[in-house]
Formats: C-alpha cells, structure tokens, sequence
C-alpha cells in the first residue's frame, strides 16, 4: 500500500518550475525530500496538500484523491509556524478538539509534559523551538497514519532535534504509519530515512534507498587527467577546482574492483547535493 503517490506534478510559479515530480511514499516507511533553499520542497508539499492549486499532475493519498476524511488522516507541519500569539496550549487543545475528530487530548497534553512546554503560558512568550515542537505535537494529537512535516528541526537545538527524531521513530513503529519530511539537514536524514528524494530547481534528481544511496555511491577526489579515465556512465556529478576534481560515482564497489589505485570514500547526502549542485553533471 502506498500512504502518498505523487504523479506528474506540474507547478510554475515566481522563478520555480516543478518539472512532472513522480515520487512514492510506501507505507510503514519514511521517505526523505532533501533540496538546497530555494529547491522547492514547501511548494512541492502545499500542492500535494491543494493549499496551491496544481497547475497539472495527480497526488494520491491512501489511493485516494484527497478529501475531507483523508485530511483527518493526516497531520501536516508546515515550516512557518502562524499561532494566535495572545492564546495558550490549553486554549488549542479545546479548539482542536472541535475541529479534529480523532484529536486525542491524552496525548496531546502527555507530548506537552514530554517536551517540557508550558501549557498556560501565551504562545507570544514561546521561543521559536518551542513554537516548532507544539506544531510537531499537534500534528501528531489527532493520531494520523501520516505524517508530512515541513523542516520540522530546523529551528531546534541538538538535542531537542534527537528527541523529535526519536518520536517519529517511535510514530513508525506501527506498520500502517509513515512519514515524509523536508529537510536540508540532511544528517537529520540520513538517520531516520528509508528513502532519499533529492530535488533541485523544481526536479528529481535522484531517489533511492538510503541504504544504498550511501553504499553504492562513492566520491573520488583526485586529478583533472585522472578524471579521464573514469568512465562517464558511473559519474553522478563532478566538480572541478584548480587543482582537484571531486567526482561522484554512482557504483562504488564496481569501481573499488575494476580502479584498486583509485581511493574511493564513502559520501554523505551533504557532500552529494552540494557537488551535484556547484558541479558539472
Ligand atoms: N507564492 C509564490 N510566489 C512567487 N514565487 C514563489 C511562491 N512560492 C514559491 N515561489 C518560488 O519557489 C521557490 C521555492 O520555494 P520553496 O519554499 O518551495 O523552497 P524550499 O525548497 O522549501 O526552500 P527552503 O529550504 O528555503 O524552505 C522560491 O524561491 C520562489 O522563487
């Protein structure tokens, strides 16, 4: 079953063109949007969730087209973060609970505790982190099978972040669930993720098992005449300085086997979309 099929998604607006963006989210997995600012993965998230209209492309939730029901199944947390400032977090949880009808006050109130947010205290008065985890906790309060969280650590310190971590570790523990999250913090994912979607000015890049995306996939740092000799159906992307070519191999072991005097190291997400970006393809 798949919890998010996103099909052909067509959107032009300002300077950004999403290019027919085809992507999956299966069920009981978390899949990873990573992008440079600017790459378009709010876009990408507000027209999977109609908040912009599309201006073509088809996005399944459940196998459905969204609707009123399957909203309720969903917990979106997007990056800006819009509260009434002059309200408090008991003043949400009776709001909400009149909105949702799966909101879930128990949990709600026990995530509160958890993550040490006071609850009479005005919203005005929360720190920026703070105001990021209470939107991660209501997204999380009306127990959805899904879960689409827009940069959801970027505002938070290290170890608030591993505890966020943890708890959408702990959401997917029941098989039905999954996630999809944006981030550019890509150790954040590298953590967490089953799957890898890179996007870049509007497209797909690249989306594969993180697993194998960080085993199959090698960088290789040496000189422009070396560069020559590696064959150009394994380059990903390269890119060259005055003295030193950073190339991105998409068959590591291959290459290990075929190129012994050839040093090949292990890469992160970071060090893939940076090259991919500031590189030539
Ligand atoms: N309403 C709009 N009007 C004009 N341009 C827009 C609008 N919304 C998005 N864009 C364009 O889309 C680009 C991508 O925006 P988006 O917020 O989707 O990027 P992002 O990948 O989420 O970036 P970040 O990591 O910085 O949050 C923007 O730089 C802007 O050019």
């Amino acid at each position: 079953m798949k919890a998010i099929e996103v099909k052909n998604l067509k959107k032009e607006i300002g300077t950004l063109r999403i290019e027919g963006l085809n992507f999956t989210v299966p069920q009981g997995r978390i899949v990873g949007l990573v992008g440079e600012n600017g790459a378009g993965k709010t876009t990408t998230i507000k027209l999977m969730m109609d908040v912009m209209e599309k201006d073509e492309g088809e996005v399944l939730f459940f196998g459905k087209t969204l609707n009123k029901a399957i909203k309720e199944e969903i917990g979106v947390v997007y990056d800006e973060i819009n509260f009434y400032e002059k309200i408090n977090a008991i003043k949400i949880d009776k709001v909400l609970k009149g909105i949702f009808q799966s909101w879930d006050s128990d949990k709600y109130f026990q995530l509160l505790d958890r993550f040490k947010l006071h609850k009479s205290q005005l919203l005005g008065n929360y720190s920026k982190g703070m105001k990021m985890k209470l939107n991660i906790i209501i997204g999380l309060a009306h127990s959805p099978k899904l879960l689409i969280l827009d940069e959801p650590t970027s505002g938070l310190d290290p170890s608030a972040r591993m505890e966020m971590l943890d708890l959408f570790l702990e959401f997917i523990q029941n098989e039905e669930h999954s996630i999809l999250i944006s981030s550019h913090i890509t150790n954040d994912l590298e953590r967490i993720a089953d799957y890898i979607v890179m996007i870049h000015d509007g497209k797909i890049i690249l989306q594969l098992d993180k697993d194998e995306l960080l085993y199959k996939y090698g960088i290789i740092r040496c000189s422009e005449k070396q560069l020559q000799y590696i064959p150009k159906n394994v380059i990903f992307a390269y890119h060259k300085t005055n003295s030193l070519c950073e190339v991105v191999i998409k068959d590591a072991p291959g290459m290990k086997e075929a190129y012994p005097e050839l040093t090949i190291d292990g890469l992160s997400i970071d060090d893939m979309m940076a090259i991919y970006i500031k590189g030539e393809k």
